[in-house]
C-alpha cells in the first residue's frame, strides 16, 4: 500500500465516504440550511460557490486534514521560494515570478529573477506598441496588420485561449491567427487571405526544436520569401522568436534583437504570461496585459497566504481529489457560460492532463490511487444541447465547474439573462434532480415515468465574477494552475514534467525516415509495419497528382488592372508591378500584345481582369468609356491560353480591400467606380451614372469634375456624394480607392483610404474565394 493510502486522513475519508453514501444532496441541504452561506469563498474578485457538492463539514475537515498531512502548504512555499520542485528535471517552477511586481525578490540559484522578467516585459511592450501604432513595417513598407503565432502545446493553447477570451479588448485592425498542427492545412488556411508584406510571424517555442513548430516556421519563411523575391533581409521584418534557446533562434535566422526570452523554470503549459504571451500583448496592448498579470498575481497571493479553509485553489483541488479517488469519477466538465471562453476547456486540458497525468510518485513508486482526471467541456448553452444528457441521466458521475459572469461584454436584450438563467438552472437540476414521485405527480404515465426521472445528486462548483476582463482571466488561469498544484501535492507526483510525450515523438522520427526511404526494411511489430507499408503506397499515388512544395501548391495568377491611364499587371507571389499606357484607342488584342513583352517569362495558370465598365456574369457588358473598341465578346481565355475571370475594376479593388461586414467601395479615378460587398458577396454597381445636380455623380466627382470645378468644389461634392450614398446604402464602412483620393487631405466619418494595390489582392482572391 502506498504512503498516501496509509495516511490517517485518507483512511478517515474512506470511512466517511461510506457514511455519506446514502445522503443525497437534497438531504444535505435539508439538514443544513446555512450551507449555501458557509460553502462559499472569495478570492481575487472571484466567488466560488461549492454548496452543491457531496460534502458536509466533516468531509471538508478531513479533506483539509489530508492537505496538511500531505504537506500542501510546505510544497507550495517551496515552489514560491524558487526551490527545484521539478525534481525530474532539476528545475524550479516559478511561473508565479512572471507576474510578480517589480519590487518583489524571487531567487533561483541565489539570483533574483524578477528584474529579468520585467526587462523582457518592457521590450515586449515596446514591440507591441510599434505594431499597434503601425510603426513596424514589412518589406514593402506597408505596416504589419496580420500576426501569425506559430507554436504548439503551451506555446499555442494559452495564446489562442487568451486571444479568444480577450477579443473584446483587442485591436480589431489587427488579424490574429494561430498555426500549431504539422498538418499543412493549418498553415495554408491561416495565411490563405493574408498579404505576406503585412504579416508578422511569431515563432513561439520554449525549446525551438519542436518538430511541428520548426516545420511550420520553415514553411512560413518560404511563403514570405516567395513574395519578397527571395530577399532574405525581409525575414528580420517579418519574424520574431519567443524562446529560451538563443542558439537555435539564431540558427533559424532570427537575430536575438528580435527574440523575447524566458527561462527553463517556466513550464510550457505555465507560460502564457511569459514572452509566449506576445501575441496577447499585441492584441490587447501592454496595459491590458499588465492588468492580466495583476490578476494572476492576486490569485497567487491568495493561494500563498489564505488559510486552507478559505483558499479557493485548495478547496477546488481537494474536491477534485474527493470525487476522483473516493467516488471513481474519471472526468471533470468545465462549462463556461461565456462565449469568449470557448477555448478555455482546451487550454485546461494541457494544463491539467499534461501536469497530473502521472503514474509514479516523486520517488518513482507506482501510484495506487487514480491521479489526474480527464478535463473536457464546451461553453454553455451549446453543451446543453449535446452532452448534458449524459451528465444528467447517464451512469457516470461527472463533477462540473460552471463559470459565469454578472455582466455580458456584449449586452443585448435578454440574452445574458437567458444565459445565466440556464447556468443556474443546470446546477440546480444536477444537484436536486426530479424524483419518481414528482414525475408521477405531473401525470406522466407509468411506462414513461422512469425515463423522466432525474437522479440528481450530481455535484458542481460555480465560479462567478463580474465581467470577463484581462484581470479576471489572469486570476482564473492562476486558480486552475494552483488547483493542479494542490492535487499533485496530495498525490505526491511531479506536475511540472511531461516525459509521457517523448516516446511518441521519438518513434515518429524513426517512422518518418522509413516513410521517406521506401526501401528501408521495417522492423516494428507486424501492425506498425503493415500501416507504414500502406502509407508508403498511398503517398506514392498522391505524389504523382499533387505537388509537395507549398509554393507550387498555390495557383499562379496573373492579375490585370485596366484603367483609363494605365493597364497594370502583377503575378502571384511577387510584388513587382508592370504597366503599359492606356489610350483612347486601346483594344484588347493590342493590350495583350504590349503586355506580352513586359511579362516575358512570367508563368501563370489563370488570369484575373479588373475591367473599367460593367461586367455581368464575368462577361464585359459595355465598351469602355475611355479606351478603344472590341472589348465586348473578346475571348480572353483563348488569347491567354488559360482560364480568365473578369470583374469590374472597382469590384476587384473592393474585394482586395474588404475586411468583413457591409463595405461600400468608391473609386475616385477617371470615373467613379463603385461596388458593395456584404458578408463576402460582391455586388458591382454603376452608381457613377446616377443623376446628381445638373448631371451625374461622375460628372462632379470623377476626373472631369475635378478639372472643371477645381479641388475645393470637387472636394465638397465628394463629401456630399459620400454622405448621400451612406444614407442610402448604410454601409458599415466606406473604402475610397482610385488615384484621385490623394487630393483629399481629410476623410468623412466612417470612410477609410483604400490602396490601389488592393486591386491585385482582389484579383488573387478571385481564384481563392467564392466571392
Ligand atoms: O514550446 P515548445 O518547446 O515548442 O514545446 C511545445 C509543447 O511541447 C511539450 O513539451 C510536449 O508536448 C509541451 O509541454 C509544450 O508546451
Amino acid at each position: 500500500m502506498s504512503a498516501l493510502r496509509e495516511k490517517a486522513a485518507w483512511r478517515t475519508l474512506e470511512e466517511h465516504r461510506q457514511q455519506l453514501e446514502n445522503q443525497h444532496l437534497r438531504d444535505l441541504f435539508a439538514a443544513d440550511p446555512g450551507r449555501a452561506e458557509r460553502y462559499r469563498a472569495d478570492a481575487a474578485g472571484w466567488r466560488l460557490d461549492y454548496a452543491r457538492h457531496r460534502v458536509n463539514d466533516q468531509t471538508l475537515e478531513h479533506l483539509f486534514a489530508l492537505a496538511r498531512e500531505c504537506g500542501v502548504e510546505a510544497r507550495r512555499d517551496a515552489m514560491f521560494a524558487g526551490e527545484k520542485v521539478n525534481t525530474t528535471e532539476q528545475r524550479a517552477a516559478l511561473h508565479i515570478a512572471l507576474r510578480a511586481p517589480a519590487r518583489k525578490v524571487i531567487k533561483v540559484d541565489g539570483a533574483n529573477v524578477v528584474p529579468q522578467v520585467h526587462a523582457v516585459l518592457k521590450r515586449m511592450g515596446e514591440f507591441a506598441l510599434a505594431i499597434r501604432e503601425g510603426r513596424w513595417l514589412g518589406f514593402s513598407g506597408r505596416p504589419i496588420r496580420n500576426i501569425v503565432n506559430v507554436g504548439i502545446g503551451g506555446s499555442d493553447l494559452g495564446p489562442v485561449m487568451a486571444y479568444e477570451a480577450l477579443r473584446h479588448f483587442s485591436d480589431r485592425k489587427l488579424q490574429m491567427r494561430f498555426v500549431s498542427n504539422v498538418d499543412y492545412t493549418d498553415f495554408a488556411e491561416a495565411v490563405h487571405d493574408l498579404r505576406p508584406d503585412e504579416t508578422l510571424f511569431i515563432i513561439a517555442s520554449k525549446t525551438f526544436t519542436t518538430l511541428e513548430t520548426m516545420t511550420n516556421a520553415h514553411s512560413a519563411r518560404d511563403w514570405l520569401l516567395a513574395a519578397a523575391d527571395g530577399d532574405k533581409a525581409a525575414v528580420a521584418k517579418h519574424f520574431v522568436a519567443l524562446s529560451t534557446n538563443e542558439k537555435a533562434v539564431e540558427e533559424f535566422g532570427i537575430s536575438t534583437d528580435h527574440m523575447y526570452g524566458f527561462w527553463d523554470w517556466v513550464g510550457g503549459r505555465y507560460s502564457m504570461d511569459s514572452a509566449i504571451g506576445l501575441s496577447t500583448m499585441i492584441a490587447i496592448g501592454p496595459e491590458a496585459f499588465r492588468d492580466m498579470l495583476a490578476g494572476f498575481h492576486a490569485m497567487d497571493e491568495h493561494f500563498r497566504t489564505a488559510p486552507l479553509e478559505r483558499n479557493l485553489p485548495v478547496i477546488m483541488g481537494l474536491l477534485g481529489v474527493w470525487y476522483n479517488d473516493f467516488f471513481g469519477a474519471e472526468t471533470v466538465a468545465v462549462l463556461p457560460y461565456e462565449q469568449y471562453l470557448k477555448r478555455f476547456p482546451a487550454y485546461l486540458q494541457q494544463l491539467t492532463m499534461e501536469s497530473n497525468g502521472k503514474h509514479v510518485t516523486l520517488d518513482g513508486a507506482t501510484v495506487d490511487v487514480a491521479t489526474g482526471p480527464i478535463y473536457w467541456g464546451e461553453p454553455g448553452t451549446n453543451g446543453q444541447h449535446s452532452f448534458y444528457q449524459l451528465i444528467h441521466q447517464g451512469t457516470r458521475l461527472i463533477p462540473c465547474d460552471f463559470i459565469g459572469f454578472g455582466q455580458s461584454l456584449n449586452p443585448s436584450g435578454r440574452h445574458h439573462d437567458l444565459l445565466l438563467a440556464n447556468m443556474i438552472a443546470q446546477a440546480e437540476a444536477l444537484a436536486f434532480g426530479k424524483t419518481l414521485q414528482q414525475v408521477e405527480d405531473e401525470g406522466i404515465s407509468q411506462e414513461l415515468a422512469p425515463h423522466r426521472v432525474f437522479e440528481g445528486n450530481r455535484p458542481s462548483s460555480l465560479l462567478l465574477t463580474e465581467r470577463l476582463t484581462p484581470t479576471a482571466l489572469g486570476s482564473l488561469v492562476a486558480l486552475y494552475e494552483h488547483i493542479v498544484f494542490t492535487q499533485a501535492a496530495i498525490w505526491n507526483i511531479n506536475p511540472f514534467d511531461q516525459w509521457g510525450v517523448e516516446l511518441g515523438k521519438q518513434l515518429a522520427l524513426r517512422v518518418v525516415d522509413e516513410i521517406e526511404s521506401p526501401r528501408k526494411p521495417l522492423n516494428h511489430d507486424s501492425a506498425t509495419n503493415a500501416t507504414i507499408a500502406w502509407y508508403r503506397k498511398a503517398r506514392s499515388k498522391t505524389d504523382e497528382g499533387a505537388s509537395k512544395s507549398p509554393a507550387k501548391a498555390q495557383r499562379k495568377v496573373l492579375v490585370l488592372d485596366i484603367g483609363g491611364s494605365h493597364v497594370k499587371a502583377m503575378l502571384t507571389g511577387s510584388q513587382r508591378e508592370v504597366a503599359i499606357k492606356s489610350t483612347r484607342t486601346l483594344a484588347p488584342a493590342e493590350m495583350i500584345k504590349q503586355l506580352r513583352t513586359m511579362i516575358r517569362g512570367w508563368k501563370y495558370e489563370a488570369v484575373s481582369i479588373g475591367y473599367p465598365g460593367p461586367v455581368v456574369h464575368e462577361r464585359i457588358a459595355r465598351e469602355p468609356y475611355n479606351l478603344g473598341k472590341g472589348w465586348v465578346g473578346f475571348d480572353f481565355a483563348k488569347a491567354f491560353g488559360c482560364p480568365v475571370k473578369i470583374v469590374n475594376d472597382a469590384a476587384m479593388q473592393a474585394l482586395g480591400s474588404y475586411e468583413g461586414g457591409r463595405m461600400l467601395f468608391l473609386g475616385l479615378g477617371t470615373g467613379l467606380g463603385s461596388a458593395f460587398i456584404v458578408d463576402g458577396i460582391i455586388e458591382p454597381m454603376e452608381l457613377a451614372h446616377l443623376p446628381y445636380k445638373k448631371g451625374t455623380f461622375e460628372d462632379y466627382v470623377g476626373a472631369r469634375g475635378l478639372k472643371k470645378l477645381g479641388k475645393k468644389k470637387w472636394h465638397a461634392h465628394v463629401f456630399d456624394v459620400i454622405e448621400q450614398l451612406q444614407a442610402a446604402l448604410e454601409p458599415d464602412y466606406v473604402v475610397l480607392g482610385g488615384g484621385n483620393v490623394r487630393y483629399l487631405n481629410e476623410l468623412p466619418a466612417g470612410v477609410r483610404r483604400g490602396d490601389n494595390h488592393n486591386a491585385f489582392a482582389g484579383g488573387f482572391r478571385l481564384w481563392e474565394n467564392k466571392a
